[in-house]
């Protein structure tokens, strides 16, 4: 059973958080490990003669939302629900609050969000939809909402709301991370030190494809006045952020900017029989006598690192060292993979150097480093050889590490 929190944490006005913890799930949207899980964020606001719910649930998690709602209002007396994005994560259970809410609530988002709710749960779910426009006011309640548009984070329907009195961002996916948080709020530093690479982990597999939408969104709610005057920060994953609501922001920023931790190389590679791992070993012993940091990552037939972790070490890297076997006349599988993935979500400014090992003809280092070429990382060197690394080519491995050393430099 998934712990279930409804906490009222406002009086003024009166808030309510509805946090489902996701302990059951392995792979976020089938795909990226999450052994840490993920907590799904709703919110509901008691105003005078109005009751408005932010977003809602996954589907799974229908009848534990449907119980903790119910404790806290007849869902007959929601008034509006609010749509920032619609992904099923917490879209999933509105057909359910619908039912038992008699369709008497207003649904407000975009006009995108409009249409994928259409698609994902029909057309009787959007009977009641008002599409807002970018930065529109509404009086809800004796208050001012704002809606404002930000799109790609992480849907082109995603927009936040901004209670202006109140000066409270609901910011749904922007602003959240993976993990499951011993507690609600950044009220405890060690916990936000435990949750930050959760949240780089989340940024990277599941917005980093548009992570120049990030820096731009954010710099458009700062333009805005609004992220530097927040009270609170109520995203819907993760923690809620009160005590310095900009933090989690510029932790996003950071991320999408891909500001590096001085002398942090992300080392990845397979070795099928121990040849590249020769290899990386020499690497590794030239990178600590100019007192580098590495992290490495490596797939071999005892260890397979789940990709969602390598990713979220990209960011803060100063470079990468790519490893690989020729495998088939093609880069070994994992590392295919993990490549894919990187150029993918991870696509930042940073130096790379290649290694590579093979039988009778090369291919993988040709293959990445043409990849590598064409994507925004810089090609430092590619040392590629057959077999056992000679003395000549341990002298090669040696001299593009301080090669990739002058680059950071
Ligand atoms: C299934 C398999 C496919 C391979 N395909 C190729 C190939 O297409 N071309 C090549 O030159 N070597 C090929 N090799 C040889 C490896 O690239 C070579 O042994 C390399 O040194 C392996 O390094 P590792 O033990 O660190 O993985 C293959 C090896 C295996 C096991």
């Amino acid at each position: 059973m998934p712990k279930v929190w409804t906490e009222r944490i406002l009086d003024d006005p009166e808030l309510y958080l509805i946090r489902i913890d996701d302990d059951r799930i392995k792979y976020f949207e089938a795909t990226w490990d999450i052994p840490e899980g993920i907590t799904y964020n709703a919110y509901l606001m008691k105003l005078k003669d109005t009751v408005v719910l932010f977003d809602i649930t996954k589907k799974e998690y229908t009848e534990e939302f449907m119980e903790a709602l119910k404790g806290i209002v007849d869902p007959k007396e929601i008034t509006h629900i609010i749509i920032h994005h619609t992904e099923p994560d917490h879209s999933g259970a509105l057909p359910a609050v619908l039912e038992a809410n008699g369709y008497r609530a207003q649904l407000i988002g975009t006009s995108f969000a409009k249409r994928f709710l259409e698609g994902f749960y029909g057309e009787k779910v959007v009977e009641n939809f008002y599409a807002i426009k970018d930065g529109e006011d509404m009086n809800i309640g004796g208050k001012t909402f704002r809606f404002i548009t930000v799109p790609w984070l992480h849907w082109p329907d995603t927009m936040i709301t901004y209670v202006v009195e109140d000066k409270l961002i609901f910011s749904c996916d922007a602003g959240g991370g993976y993990s499951i948080p011993p507690v609600i709020d950044d009220s405890d530093e060690k916990v936000i030190e435990e949750y930050l690479p959760h949240v780089t982990k989340y940024i990277v597999t599941v917005i980093g494809h548009y992570h120049k939408y990030i820096v731009q969104n954010i710099k458009k709610l700062k333009e805005l006045g609004i992220v530097q005057e927040a009270r609170m920060i109520l995203p819907g994953h993760g923690l809620i952020w009160r005590k310095n609501p900009m933090r989690i922001f510029e932790h996003y920023e950071a991320v999408g900017a891909g500001k590096v931790k001085k002398g942090k190389v992300l080392i990845i590679y397979d070795s099928m029989y121990g040849f590249v791992e020769r290899r990386m070993e020499i690497v590794l012993d030239e990178l600590r006598k100019h007192g580098l940091n590495p992290v490495v990552y490596k797939f071999t037939d005892k260890e397979a690192p789940a990709v969602s972790d390598i990713l979220g070490n990209v960011p803060d890297s100063e470079a990468l060292i790519i490893g690989a076997s020729t495998y088939e006349a093609e880069i070994h599988p994992r590392i295919r993979y993990a490549l894919y993935e990187i150029l993918d979500k991870a696509n930042y400014e940073k130096p790379v150097l290649i290694v590579g090992a093979f039988g009778w003809a090369g291919v993988a280092g040709k293959k990445i480093e043409t990849l590598i070429t064409r994507s925004k990382f810089d090609h430092v060197d590619t040392v590629e050889s057959r077999g056992w690394p000679t003395p000549e080519e341990e002298e090669r491995l040696r001299k593009g590490v301080r090669k990739l050393v002058r680059w950071i430099s």
